[in-house]
């Protein structure tokens, strides 16, 4: 299996007076699921923004499966980079299907297409896309929502389309903004099941670096995980590991002395 995935080297971000992170690093290896936990206010969604090109870094580098990253925001799919949104985020006027062929879509205009199945016709392209969308779909579970819109459908189904449209890019690496956001308890159980096969579901093992502050959830899926405090990493394991490093419940004891949410961490 390959190892290489996602790699932050010394990552720091300033915003004006403010070290919003500090000289992380952290590996998101291909096949494999990577949290990010932290406090209110530790950096999650900072770092979540340096990987998608948002926030750039003052110092430090990224690189993707090995080779240098500078990921720009309107440019990831051609990096083989796909995210899903806090919000749902679908084309309210397209069907399920064709939400998912637009993400596939971006394969074709990428030029990736042609390569992965080996065809010439712009005919034959589509139909191919329209196949690969609806198996994405089907390995997803939601096929027989294909032909709806999706402002008819339950919150959790929506979001589980945001996630096969992020699919059918056949993402490198995957970054999931709190895909739990929103859903209630029995939804969350499904996404976990969900999100622990998603590095196998791609052809080729994706990366999923994912930050969520449904504890039970990150817990559940992640291979490891990452705590930040302050903008630096203060613990790196597996959840067993993290969950009872005294460093991690010192970190969320003092945000909640200081009246910031737990995220669920039990002090
Ligand atoms: N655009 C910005 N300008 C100034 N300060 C910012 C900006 N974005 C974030 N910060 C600050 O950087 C620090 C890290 O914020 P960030 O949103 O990354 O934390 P977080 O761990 O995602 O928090 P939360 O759990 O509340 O979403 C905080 O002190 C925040 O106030």
């Amino acid at each position: 299996m390959p190892e290489e995935g996602l790699a932050l080297h010394h990552i720091g971000v300033r915003f004006g007076g403010l070290t919003a992170l500090d000289d992380v690093s952290l590996r998101v290896p291909a096949g494999r699921v990577v949290g990010v936990i932290g406090p209110n206010g530790a950096g999650k969604t900072t770092l979540f923004n340096v990987v998608c090109g948002i926030v750039a870094p003052v110092s430090g580098s990224l690189t993707l499966d090995g080779r240098a990253l500078r990921p720009r925001p309107h440019r990831l799919a051609g990096l083989g980079i796909a995210r899903t949104l806090q919000g749902i985020g679908l084309f309210a006027g397209l069907t399920v299907l064709e939400n998912v062929m637009a993400g596939a879509g971006r394969l074709a205009r990428s030029g990736f297409a042609s390569a992965l199945f080996g065809l010439p016709g712009s005919d034959r392209d589509e139909r191919q896309l329209r196949n690969w969308a609806y198996e994405v779909l089907d390995g997803l579970g939601i096929a027989g929502h294909a032909g709806a819109v999706p402002g008819t459908l339950p919150f959790a189904v929506q979001k589980r389309v945001g996630l096969a449209r992020a699919l059918a890019a056949r993402p490198r690496l995957l970054l999931l903004d709190e895909p739990a956001g929103g859903l209630a308890a029995d939804d969350v159980d499904e996404l976990a099941a969900l999100i622990r096969r998603l590095p196998r579901h791609a052809t080729d093992p994706c990366a999923v670096l994912l930050v969520e502050h449904h504890m039970d959830l990150v817990m559940s899926v992640c291979d490891e995980i990452v705590v930040l405090d302050f903008g630096r990493v203060i613990a790196t394991g597996d959840p067993a590991e993290v969950r009872d490093d005294p460093a991690v419940a010192d970190a969320y004891l003092g945000a909640a002395d200081a009246g910031a949410t737990v995220d669920g961490m039990a002090p």
